[in-house]
């Protein structure tokens, strides 16, 4: 297998742009016991747009993606250094409630996990939790985030109907929707549409499309066709560490790392 000088890399930096910077990460070191995931990663995303990360397996994709909004806390042995900012805020501090921060940073995972209630009750049980309890406004956020998720003409009548009993591009959906029920400003997506068939992927790539007018949007995905259609930029990670972050047309046309090139042109992973 051909090797690459790992000192060789392209990150653009958005502020020095004057892009808006929704979130950014400083050196970022993720460790899953004596195994180091994440090896200083520093990338700054631009608010309301869409950033795919991409590689080969085992790179640490969702192992960055995770870290952004502290899935990784859930797994024992992980050490993770660096910082992760959020307005003006560390996400990887000791003291922020990660359970506040998380209303902020969304997350929508691989696997459609509806939770086995209703449609309704999908959108409205983390509202509830967080202390919404007036039920004309809890419609209202129900509608708008099916609405926003592409989901609303086709359950509107039968909101009753359990998320079970949907189909798996309308249940990716849904937990779209319930995401975006809290009003997060970020959303992270591990590969939503890797379980779904094509006509899905392309209603869920839509939906995507459509939200970044409200939210900045990080998403993992191993279909390139899909991150050059959806995504305004892409970070190329490998071995733990990004070999290059430009925008997206640049990364699938004039790649300037060679492990960027043979990656994408489908030469390895
Ligand atoms: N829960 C975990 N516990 C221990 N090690 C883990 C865990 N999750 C990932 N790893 C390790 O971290 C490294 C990066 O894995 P990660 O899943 O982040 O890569 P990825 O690029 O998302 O891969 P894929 O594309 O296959 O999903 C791998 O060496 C993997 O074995």
């Amino acid at each position: 297998m051909k090797t690459y000088n790992l000192d060789e890399t392209h990150i653009i930096q958005l502020e020095e742009k004057n892009r808006k910077i929704a979130l950014s990460t400083d050196d970022l070191h993720v460790w899953y016991g004596d195994n180091e995931a994440i090896k200083g990663v520093s990338l700054q995303f631009e608010e309301n747009k869409i950033t795919s990360l991409i590689g080969p397996s085992g790179c640490g994709k969702s192992t960055y993606l995770r870290s952004l909004n502290r899935m990784n806390d859930e797994i024992d042995g992980t050490n993770i250094t660096g910082k992760i900012m959020y307005e003006n805020t560390d996400v990887n501090s000791k003291i922020v409630d990660v359970y506040e921060m998380r209303k902020h940073i969304g997350m929508v995972f691989q696997r459609p996990n509806p939770f086995s209630k209703s449609i309704y009750g999908n959108i409205t049980f983390a509202l509830k939790q967080h202390g919404i309890k007036d039920k004309k406004q809890l419609d209202e956020i129900v509608e708008t985030s099916l609405k926003q998720a592409a989901l609303w003409d086709q359950v509107k009548d039968d909101l009753n109907k359990s998320a079970l009993a949907l189909s798996g591009g309308q249940q990716q959906r849904l937990c779209i929707a319930r995401a975006i029920a809290m009003k997060p400003d970020v959303l992270l997506l591990d590969e939503p549409a890797s379980a779904l068939d094509p006509i899905s992927t392309s209603k869920v790539e839509e939906t995507l499309i459509n939200l970044k007018e409200d939210y900045t949007i990080i998403i993992v995905t191993h279909n390139m066709q899909q991150a050059s259609r959806i995504s305004d930029y892409t970070a190329f990670f490998y071995m733990g560490q990004v070999m290059e972050y430009d925008k997206t047309r640049k990364i699938f046309t004039r790649p300037k790392i060679q492990a960027t090139d043979d990656y994408v042109s489908g030469h390895f992973g």
